[in-house]
């Protein structure tokens, strides 16, 4: 510390667990061989499945040990390479067990579960007009309900969010003590990347000053099914340190790939020092948005005993003086 290199994944996950994990294992070994403290892998690297819903479902697995053959592989190389691993899963839901949960599971370099956040946003839309699809994640999912605190990793503290959440800026700000890196592990849709996709991610790393890093799910997965790729690592400051190549419909399978990016956790500390944007917060309680609703429950409590003083049910009424707002 404070400067480690990780390795940022890009492929494209199959319809099955075991057709995927041979071409994830020798991205372990490519990201050791290198030094990397830490591989991210994107989100549902487990497998992407064809609808219907029983099939979206019917590989998702417990976490627990021997009873998960993706991520039992990923502890045997995390231990084996002394390598920390960042993965996105299905994971069988113990409440629900037609659905699953969509989960980030951060490996230690033993193999031990470190950290574990499922997906709390779920991508429920409909694009047709915009020539996307019409997608229900939660259908299929159940959302979490939980922001997880950042995990101390070996390249410095990493908070854990998904995909779609990254449309949302106020999960970040709650993540206490504020990470490095925040980590979005993803599977973004073809109609709505161009748009959208390395705009968030690095409006995000401004934000939160830090290092955003998105490990991406890229071609096609089956017919009728590819995912938008363009995996990227931002700086604190917002510029792009490196990315892979979006999808192209001339290359649908391509190549799993690797991005190496070196993390230095003194260049977060620094634009924090520089612009204090967490001392400058100011959070609802004490700022103008609860002041003003305070200031309408006076005028309503004015109301409503001017009302019980005259004897009179005041639904409905309106002020007759005072009561600015
Ligand atoms: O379905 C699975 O098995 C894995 N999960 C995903 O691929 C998820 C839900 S469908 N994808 C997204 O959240 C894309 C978000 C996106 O593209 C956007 O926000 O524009």
């Amino acid at each position: 510390m404070p400067k480690s290199l990780i390795a940022i994944a890009q492929l494209t996950s199959l319809p099955t667990p075991g057709d995927t994990l041979p071409h994830v294992l020798p991205l372990l070994t490519q990201a050791a061989a290198r030094n990397a403290r830490l591989l991210f892998l994107p989100e549902a690297c487990d497998y992407l499945s064809p609808t219907p819903k029983v099939a979206a479902v019917q590989h998702a697995a417990p976490l627990a040990k021997g009873q998960n053959l993706f991520l039992d592989a990923l502890r045997s190389g995390a231990k084996e390479h002394k390598l920390w691993i960042n993965v996105g899963l299905h994971e069988r839901c113990t409440t629900d067990p037609t659905r699953c949960w969509n989960t980030s599971v951060l490996l230690d370099a033993e193999g031990e579960i470190a950290g574990v956040y499922r997906k709390v946003h779920l991508f429920d839309v409909d694009l047709r007009d915009r020539g996307g699809p019409l997608i229900l994640e939660s259908s299929t999912t159940v959302p979490g309900e939980e922001i997880v605190d950042p995990v101390e990793t070996p390249a410095g503290l990493v908070g854990l969010q998904i995909c779609y959440d990254l449309r949302f800026p106020s999960p970040p700000t709650f993540l206490q003590p504020a990470p490095h890196i925040l980590t979005y592990p993803s599977a973004f849709a073809l109609s709505t990347g161009p748009a959208h996709w390395s705009l968030l991610l690095r409006a995000r790393a401004v934000e939160q000053q830090c290092y955003v890093v998105a490990s991406a799910q890229v071609g096609e997965h089956f017919q009728g099914r590819a995912s938008y790729g363009q995996t990227l690592a931002i700086s604190p400051w917002g510029d792009v340190l490196g990315e892979l190549p979006a999808h192209s419909p001339s290359n649908p399978h391509p190549a799993p790939e690797l991005l190496f990016v070196e993390i230095d956790t003194e260049a977060v500390e620094k634009v924090r020092r520089e612009m204090p944007l967490e001392h400058s917060r100011r959070r609802a309680e004490g700022t103008y948005d609860v002041a003003r609703l305070r200031r309408l429950e006076r005028v309503r409590r004015e109301e409503e005993g001017r009302d019980g003083v005259d004897g009179v049910d005041g639904g409905g009424k309106v002020l007759e003086q005072g009561g600015s707002i």
